[in-house]
């Protein structure tokens, strides 16, 4: 176990979790996902690559909500300890999923959208609006039970969507560009928040990002795709935005010893720059 998830002191209801095991393939038009992967009970995967790599693709293949109106098919399996979850619909899986959007349900409040996994899994509407209420205080929105989506930030929207997808302790914890809304600061202590819940649960985590301070806070492994497969290196992509004076830019050494760059750094950084690279185990 990683020291990045030495389960926390006296936390509550520590979980014994199973780990995520997953050899699959997903086909949409000309696209092809191809990945075989397991993740331990209380380890965190970092998956990065390109846009359009097929991240997402695979966050949504455990979850269970591939798009199949476009067309899409998944063959293979993915399995929790030894229970498949290939034929099980999504409100079945006990999956924590922060997608890229929080997608709230906007005609609930942030209470409700909380309690949604909690009273799917036979909680009462009032403890679980309670629970809410404590996980809304935990993600830095203390009395916001009854603010709607439209109401709420996209920074705040997104707090909500990672209480909801921790409140209902999941088996598996998805995050795609999870603090990716969020300013600096919001950020550093979501990840920590994240980081101690999933050392409190000990269930297995796949985490999408772009971001090095992601990578640097919670994975334990990194896993590069490219044009749906594997690769020891993910190339980099693109990103036209402004370089941010004074930040540290971060690197993770991969497998082979190549050095992934948080994209949207890279990128904006001059040839010939010094680098501060910080490697993450
Ligand atoms: N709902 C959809 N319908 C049709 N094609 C899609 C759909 N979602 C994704 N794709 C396509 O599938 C491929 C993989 O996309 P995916 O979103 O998984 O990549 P990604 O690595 O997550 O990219 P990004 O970093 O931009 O989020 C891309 O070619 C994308 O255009």
């Amino acid at each position: 176990m990683s020291d990045k998830r030495r389960p926390a002191a006296g936390g509550r209801n520590s979980g014994s979790g199973a780990g995520l095991t997953a050899d699959l393939e997903v086909r949409r038009g000309e696209f092809r996902l191809r990945a075989a992967l397991t993740v331990a009970p209380g380890e965190t995967l970092g998956v990065v690559g390109p846009n359009g790599a097929g991240k997402t693709t695979l966050l949504a293949a455990v979850a269970g909500t591939l798009d199949e109106r476009a067309g899409t098919t998944l063959t293979g399996s993915i399995a929790v300890g030894a229970r498949e979850l290939t034929a099980l619909p999504a409100w079945r899986r006990r999956v924590g999923y922060v997608e890229q959007k929080p997608r709230l349900f906007p005609h609930l409040d942030a209470a409700d959208n909380i309690s949604f996994g909690l009273r799917a899994h036979g909680m009462r509407r009032r403890p679980a609006r309670a629970l809410a209420a404590e996980w809304l205080e935990r993600v830095g929105l203390p009395g916001r039970d009854r603010a709607r989506a439209s109401e709420l930030s996209g920074g705040q929207q997104q707090r909500v969507a990672l209480a909801r997808a921790l409140a209902h302790t999941p088996e598996v914890v998805l995050l795609d560009e999870a603090f990716a809304a969020l300013d600096m600061d919001s950020a550093a202590g979501l990840r920590e928040l994240v980081r101690d819940e999933l050392a409190r649960l000990q269930v297995p985590a796949l985490m999408v990002t772009h971001d090095g301070d992601d990578l640097d806070a919670l994975a334990d492994r990194v896993l590069a795709l490219d044009r749906g497969q594997v690769v020891d290196r993910a190339p980099v992509a693109p990103d036209p935005g402004p370089a941010e004076s004074g930040r540290e830019v971060r690197g993770t050494v991969t497998a082979d010893g190549g050095v992934v760059v948080a994209p949207h750094h890279r990128n904006t950084l001059p040839p010939g720059t010094e680098v501060i690279l910080r490697v993450v185990r």
